[in-house]
């Protein structure tokens, strides 16, 4: 029992120590549990926390996709464009190709046309340069021939020059002047253009101009001295009444003629006055004639005028006899005589209101008082004193002529020469005298005007003045040694004195207008020229010319 007991309390002692273990063991797991729960806990939010974050993370994430995405959209829109691009370009490219191709084949082709011609421009240009030296030596050959010529011709004007002066030192030109638009009445258009007009063709403008012209004719084709005016007119019984006037000069300028081809005719006359000679050359005309057109000229070249022509012909011909020692000094006078009252149109102001005189000096100078007398170093500087005088020149209006001068203008040129070498010294002078026109009373539109009145029988006066002198000088020469020289009897003539007796040359321009209208007036024109070509200046005789 004992033993029972003992087993029982071992047993029980084993149960208590097992029981006890027990506790002490599941108290440490119980302990264990805790801390694992713990550090589940830990584990949980920890694991809270980083799905929190990853979420984030994601939605970032996924913001990032849709902007690759939109991204990617774009760049394949743009891939797409670009592709088109390339597609169009490749489509040029080859559209260029065959271009090219063709471009090619073109070159191909005139690369082998230049071949072609270059061949032949080679053998053209050895052509071209056999012919080159061929009309090199025909140049040559042209040269020397015009000079040849030139010379013949000068050589021809200079023994012209002899034969006239032998002659006597009196030459008249006639120059006809061309018919002008501004002669045309405005009627003879209106007729040719009315509707009931039959007709309106140039040959009918043409026949009616004709019909304005006078009846002029220049049979004389060889030396041009011929004019011959004719008229027909119906008497009073009705017949038909012809009239035929002849007259010779020593120069007729047809209406074409330019003003080059009439200063050829006088050059030699512009030049002399060089050699020592009073040289004096007029217009004679009725107003609208051309006198001012044939002394000053118009403003382009190949119209200039006398004046101007012959002042570059004379510095011409003094720069050439530098050569031969000669030196030269010249100057210049412009004046106009209005109303028998001298005005100097290179004077300062707008109005010459001095009182001038002319005065002759014991050596046969003349000169006039308080008039400018300008140093001439230049043809320009002549031409701007030209344009200044032109502008002061008086000018009125009359029926016939709009721009109508009514005063004579006379430039004067004076060259004083001294030939260093040889001593010699000379003095001449060129009077270019532009003279107011030449019409009767009746016909300039005097009558009814008190000033335009006193214009005209002053310009008459002179005018007749300046005819007695030529006839009285032409008297003297006839033998008639003593012969009064009524030079006082104008302005005009007292001025040219010394420019118009002894060694002096004149020569008369007789301007004639080419209408029918003023066939009356160009007769008498025609009549006081012929009586002034009649006339001998100088030594000898001048011979005499129907009329
Ligand atoms: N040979 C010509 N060629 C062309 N036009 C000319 C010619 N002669 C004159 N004329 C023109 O005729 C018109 C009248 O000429 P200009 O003025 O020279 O006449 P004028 O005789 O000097 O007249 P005035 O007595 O009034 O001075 C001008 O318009 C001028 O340009």
């Amino acid at each position: 029992m004992d033993a029972e007991r003992a087993k029982r309390e071992e047993l029980e002692a084993n149960h208590q120590a097992l029981l006890s273990s027990t506790k002490s063991q599941e108290l440490n797991q119980r302990r264990e549990l805790d801390t694992a729960l713990d550090e589940l806990e830990a584990l949980k939010r920890k694991h809270a926390n980083d799905v929190l974050d990853w979420e984030t993370e994601i939605k970032r994430k996924e913001r990032q996709i849709r902007e690759l995405e939109e991204d990617i959209r774009l760049r394949d829109e743009d891939l797409e464009r670009e592709r088109e691009t390339v597609k169009t370009l490749r489509a040029t490219v080859s559209q260029q190709a065959t271009a090219q191709l063709t471009l090619n084949s073109h070159v191909t082709a005139l690369q082998a046309q230049v071949t072609a011609v270059q061949i032949a421009l080679d053998n053209s240009s050895n052509s071209a340069a056999e012919l080159a030296l061929k009309l090199e030596a025909a140049e040559r050959r042209i040269t020397e021939q015009a000079q040849e010529i030139a010379e013949a011709e000068m050589q021809r004007r200079r023994l012209h020059n002899m034969v006239q002066e032998l002659k006597g030192n009196i030459r008249v030109f006639c120059r006809v002047r061309p018919l002008l638009p501004s002669d045309i009445p405005p009627s003879v258009f209106q007729a040719s253009n009315s509707p009931g007009s039959s007709s309106t063709s140039p040959e009918d403008d043409e026949r009616r101009k004709e019909m304005l012209r006078a009846q002029i004719a220049f049979p004389d084709k060889m030396d041009h001295k011929e004019i011959v005016l004719h008229s027909s007119s119906e008497s009073a019984t009705g017949q038909e009444r012809k009239d035929e006037w002849q007259f010779t000069f020593d120069r007729v300028f047809e209406p074409h003629s330019t003003q080059a081809e009439v200063f050829e005719e006088i050059s030699l006359l512009a030049q002399s006055c060089a050699d020592g000679y009073n040289v004096c050359i007029f217009a004679y005309g009725q107003t609208g004639s051309g006198k001012s057109f044939t002394m000053e000229g118009g403003q382009t070249e190949s119209s200039t005028g006398m004046i101007p022509r012959a002042v570059e012909q004379v510095f011409r011909v003094t720069e050439e006899l530098k050569s031969k020692g000669w030196a030269y000094r010249m100057e210049g006078q412009f004046l106009e005589i209005y109303n028998e009252t001298i005005n100097d149109l290179l004077g300062k102001g707008e109005f010459d209101k001095k009182k001038h005189e002319i005065k002759h000096d014991k050596s046969g100078r003349t000169s006039v008082t308080d008039a400018n007398v300008i140093p001439l170093t230049s043809p320009n500087q002549v031409r701007s004193l030209l344009a200044i005088a032109q502008s002061r020149r008086t000018v009125a209006s009359t029926l016939m002529n709009e721009r109508s001068s009514r005063s004579h203008s006379v430039f004067t040129l004076r060259i004083c020469g001294e030939n260093t070498a040889t001593g010699e010294t000379c003095e001449g002078s060129l009077n270019l005298v532009d003279l107011a026109g030449s019409e009767r009373l009746d016909k300039s539109g005097a009558g009814n005007d008190k000033d335009r009145l006193r214009e005209t029988q002053s310009i008459n006066k002179s005018l007749s003045a300046l005819g007695d002198v030529i006839a009285a000088l032409g008297e003297k020469g006839d033998g008639k040694g003593d012969k009064h020289i009524p030079y006082r009897n104008s302005k005009l003539t007292f001025l040219l004195q010394n420019s118009l007796s002894g060694n002096s040359k004149t020569l008369m321009v007789l301007n004639l207008s080419p209408l029918a209208n003023h066939l009356n007036e160009s007769l008498c024109s025609l009549r006081f020229a012929t009586k002034v070509n009649n006339t001998t200046l100088g030594t000898a005789r001048k011979q005499v010319k129907g009329a």
